[in-house]
This record gives C-alpha cells, sequence and structure tokens, in this order.
C-alpha cells in the first residue's frame, strides 16, 4: 500500500551547513507522527521542504504517491496538506464563526464574495467543524476573547477546512497548560483516526510527544538518528546520549 506521505533522501544545506541530510521516512493514513530534536537539528527545515516553503537540495517528497518536491505551498494547501502554526494564525477581530467562513471560502475559492457578505457562507459546515473541535459553543465570540487553548483549537478547525489528507502541525502544544495539551493532541488523534489524515508535528515537549505519538522520528545536526514506536526511540542508546539524557 502507498503511504500517505513518503520521504526519501532529503537534503538542504546552507553554505556549509547540512539543515538536513538524507532523511527518509513514511507516515501512513491515521497515524501520528513526531519530529523531535534538539534546537537547529532541522525540523523546521524539514517541516519547511514539506510544505513548499523551502526548496531541497535533494530528495523526493510523495503525497498520496504524487510528487510534490518543490511545489509552491499553494499548490501543496491544494492537494490536501493542512497546516497549524506555532503562533495562531487567526482574524482577531472576527467570529470565530467567520474565521471558519473565511477559511471555507478560501478552500472553496469563492474570495471575491463582496465584503459584509462572507457572513452568509457555508454556516452548517463552519458550525459542523466548530462542533467537532468543541468550539460550537463559541461562534458568536471575537477570536481576539479567546483563551488560548481555544484558539489552538479553532486553527485546527480552520486547517480542517481545507479537507486535509495530511496535517502538519508546528508545536501545537507550545504555550498551553498541560492539560490543554493533552486535550488538543487527545482531540487531533481522534480527527485523524476518524478522517483517516496523517499527522506529523514538531515538539519540544517530550511529554507531549511520548504519550501521543504513534511513531517519532529523531534528528539530530541534521540526521535521522532514530525512528520507531515511542518506546524503541526511548530506549534508543544514540537518542539517549544526544538528546533525551535523563528527560524521561
Ligand atoms: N535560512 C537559513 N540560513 C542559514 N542557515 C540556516 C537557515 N535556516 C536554518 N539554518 C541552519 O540550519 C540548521 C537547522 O535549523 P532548523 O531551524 O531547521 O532547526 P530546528 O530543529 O527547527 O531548530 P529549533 O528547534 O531551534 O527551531 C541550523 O544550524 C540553522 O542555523
Amino acid at each position: 500500500m502507498t503511504a500517505l506521505l513518503e520521504v526519501e533522501g532529503l537534503t538542504k544545506s546552507y553554505g556549509g551547513v547540512h539543515a538536513v541530510r538524507d532523511v527518509s521516512f513514511a507516515l501512513e493514513t491515521g497515524k501520528i507522527l513526531a519530529l523531535i530534536g534538539p534546537n537547529g537539528a532541522g525540523k523546521s527545515t524539514c517541516f519547511n521542504m514539506l510544505n513548499g516553503q523551502i526548496r531541497p537540495d535533494r530528495g523526493v517528497i510523495r503525497i498520496a504517491g504524487r510528487n510534490t518536491t518543490g511545489l509552491s505551498p499553494r499548490a501543496i494547501w491544494r492537494l490536501g496538506v493542512g497546516r497549524t502554526f506555532q503562533i495562531t494564525a487567526t482574524f482577531n477581530s472576527m467570529t470565530v464563526r467567520e474565521n471558519m467562513q473565511v477559511a471555507l471560502l478560501s478552500h472553496h475559492r469563492e474570495l471575491f464574495v463582496p465584503r459584509g457578505f462572507a457572513g452568509r457562507f457555508h454556516v452548517g459546515r463552519a458550525d459542523a467543524l466548530l462542533d467537532l473541535v468543541g468550539m460550537g459553543h463559541q461562534a458568536e465570540r471575537a477570536c481576539g476573547e479567546l483563551a488560548y487553548g481555544d484558539l489552538k483549537r479553532l486553527e485546527l478547525a480552520v486547517a480542517l477546512a481545507n479537507e486535509p489528507k495530511l496535517l502538519l502541525m508546528d508545536e501545537p502544544t507550545a504555550g498551553m497548560a498541560p492539560k490543554e495539551r493533552a486535550d488538543l493532541m487527545n482531540l487531533t488523534a481522534r480527527i485523524a483516526r476518524e478522517r483517516g489524515l496523517g499527522v506529523l508535528f514538531t515538539e519540544h515537549d517530550m511529554d507531549v510527544v511520548f504519550a501521543h505519538a504513534d511513531r517519532i522520528m529523531v534528528l539530530n545536526r541534521g540526521e535521522l538518528i532514530a525512528q520507531g514506536v515511542p518506546q524503541q526511540v526511548r530506549n534508543d542508546a544514540r537518542v539517549k546520549a544526544t538528546y533525551l539524557g535523563g528527560a524521561t
């Protein structure tokens, strides 16, 4: 069976710095894969090659069997790759529902709706996605008033408006309280299973990674030094020496 995401020999250098070197992995539908590593290991570079922001020097990226290497971020988004960001990207002056409506209009390429009319479109779909992430009761609130954890859930719903097959989450739980972190990751795992999404996330919080990832990849100085299920990675001598130390 073709994996949802297949990466072979992904490589990127900046001058003499090997930011990502010969990285290969695969991600199956319905699974959650974590990409971890110390500061400067190459996580962001790797992520940004997958979403089209950085062009690899070498290597191949296939999403659902289609070669997406070197495509623009917009083309990759159109092929069904959703993203959430470290810094939440919602419109603060709009309500929660309006943010969803804008995302849905964009997904349906309805970009020329006259100002002030966007609120009439996709109400049912917007509310269904808000219910899915537990935000239905806050549909009328302005985003600027939301608690941080709720903003992150809205951001997840916005990413789902594009009906992605693959979801890339950059430090999804950064800045959240421990209980909110677990809630967001449990929600993400449930949605991934139910909708057959693959999720790739970067994360500095090892509790989140080991509790919620199906598989973990560890980067160090641009190279993948280990990948496997959490128990394998936790017990890997090289990972312990270079990264985890006594952390787990
Ligand atoms: N645009 C760039 N120009 C030059 N060097 C870069 C550039 N982007 C990244 N690097 C270098 O590539 C290496 C990998 O950086 P990257 O940001 O991908 O790591 P990271 O694992 O995401 O780190 P962090 O956890 O701190 O965000 C680092 O040595 C970094 O200094």
